[in-house]
């Protein structure tokens, strides 16, 4: 259980060094639209934790798949200790890699996890799940984060409260952003809490 508010984490017992792959993050492969379905299925029962990861290889292509036909790895039936890696904005021990074994369908692969720098033991594995936490029009609200990291984007967020401005034609806030990059955070996803990834 991580101190920090995070909920449970993943420790690695052992040093583990750069590029080392880790374990693999398992799931039901559900399209999108299941899986917001059952995300919200879920917060209606009070059950807060979901485990989805979107699965997309075609990062920053340009091609968006529609929710019917994106596909994402539901962890929170069926899954293995990758669904317990928590979220670390930008400097993350851990990086996903996809890796196409069946097909080579950038929209179906196996999910990697290898380490982006040496670990050492005790150390929590993290991955940056790419959550854009400004992004007030995903279906699935984002969870505050408590990531600790000095680039972390809910901080930069906070910090620039007073750069906030008011559209004059719209009801919604507009604020600045230092990291507003899409192709960098706004199409990875994987998260939870009936909250985000
Ligand atoms: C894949 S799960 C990770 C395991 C989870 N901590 C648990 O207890 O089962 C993702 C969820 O963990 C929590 N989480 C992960 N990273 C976080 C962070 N940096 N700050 C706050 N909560 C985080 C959020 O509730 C998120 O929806």
């Amino acid at each position: 259980m991580t101190e920090d508010g995070k909920g449970w984490g993943l420790h690695t017992l052992e040093d583990i060094p750069k590029g080392a792959f880790v374990c693999e993050y398992v799931g039901e492969v559900l399209t999108t639209a299941e899986s917001f379905h059952r995300v919200e299925q879920r917060q209606r029962r009070g059950e807060l934790l979901s485990y989805p990861l979107l699965l997309d290889a075609d990062w920053g292509s340009g091609v968006a798949l529609k929710d019917e036909k994106a596909l994402c790895l539901d962890a929170t039936e069926y899954g293995n200790i990758a669904r317990f890696i928590n979220h670390r904005c930008f400097d993350s021990n851990l990086i996903v890699i996809p890796v196409e074994i069946e097909t080579p369908d950038h929209h179906y692969y196996h999910v990697a996890f290898f380490t982006s720098r040496k670990v050492k033991a005790m150390e929590e594995l993290t991955w940056d799940y790419g959550i854009e936490f400004d992004d007030i029009d995903h279906p699935i609200k984002a969870f505050s984060c408590h990531c600790g990291s000095k680039y972390c984007r809910s901080i930069k967020r906070k910090r620039r409260k007073n750069l906030c401005f008011r559209h004059p034609f719209s009801i919604a806030w507009v604020c600045r952003t230092e990291f507003s990059d899409p192709s960098r955070w706004s199409r990875a996803e994987g998260s939870c809490n009936g909250a985000s990834m």
